[in-house]
């Protein structure tokens, strides 16, 4: 069971208070999982309320939670040949210092697209994701045939993965991209920065979960309000 600081009432004050940033005529890239959802159906009821906004999708999920409450989307090409995204609001498996993990949902390599192309990226987060140091498994999406040199490379980086697989399908999670995903163990990490070039420089990595000073301002919805903290 979740604590107070993760509960669904934290997540969605975070969610709320970033999508009161938006204003008429913005481009808001739609970040993916139980907390930018939040943010997603508080636009949706802007837009009923008369805002003019379009999102730009981080996965599939956040596509369909869009359409679903009502936002209007733009896909990320026409959204840049349109003048860019203003603001990006997403979630994040942890946050430390202003650097995250990110990746709970897999969806970390479209997200750090559509969050470092933004001019403005918000993170939401409830008190549970805050840290001193990073230290959640870090999520790496990979090419399929190659798990096994990205796993050895992983372990020579000092890294344990795991291959993600589904609850409720037998083998491993793909990701929107017709990836696999392993969640890598690297204990409490002290150098973000090099282990996202580490990371970055495996062949075969696609993209990990290491946002390292990506975001520009973090609300942490608590039992009774919202902490702003700008970065
Ligand atoms: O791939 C998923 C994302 O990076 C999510 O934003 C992250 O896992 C946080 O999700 P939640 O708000 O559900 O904890």
């Amino acid at each position: 069971m979740k604590t107070e600081g993760g509960s669904d009432a934290a997540k969605r004050r975070a969610g709320e208070s970033a999508a009161d940033l938006v204003v008429d005529g913005d481009v808001v890239g739609l970040g993916t999982g139980s907390t930018a959802a939040h943010a997603i159906r508080a636009l949706g009821r802007e837009v009923d309320a008369g805002l003019d906004v379009h999102g730009v999708p981080t996965s599939f999920d956040a596509r369909r939670l869009a359409r679903e409450a009502g936002v209007p989307l733009l896909a990320l090409d026409e959204a840049m040949d349109a003048g860019g995204i203003d603001l990006a609001i997403d979630g994040a498996d942890q946050v430390a210092d202003g650097d995250l993990v990110k990746g709970g949902g897999a969806a970390h390599a479209r997200e750090k697209v559509v969050d470092a192309a933004a001019a403005r990226f918000v993170v939401v987060a409830d008190p549970s994701k805050e840290a001193d140091a990073l230290s959640h498994p870090v999520p790496v999406e990979l090419l399929p045939d190659a798990l096994p040199t990205v796993e050895a490379a992983l372990r020579a980086a000092g890294g344990e993965p795991a291959l993600r697989t589904a609850e409720r399908k037998d083998g491993p999670v793909v990701t929107d991209n017709g990836n696999l995903v392993v969640d890598c163990d690297f204990g409490r990490i002290d150098s973000p920065e090099a282990l996202a070039r580490t990371l970055s420089a495996t062949p075969g990595v696609v993209e990990h979960g290491l946002f390292v000073a990506l975001a520009d301002e973090v609300h942490v919805g608590t039992a009774d309000g919202v902490r702003v903290r700008e970065l």
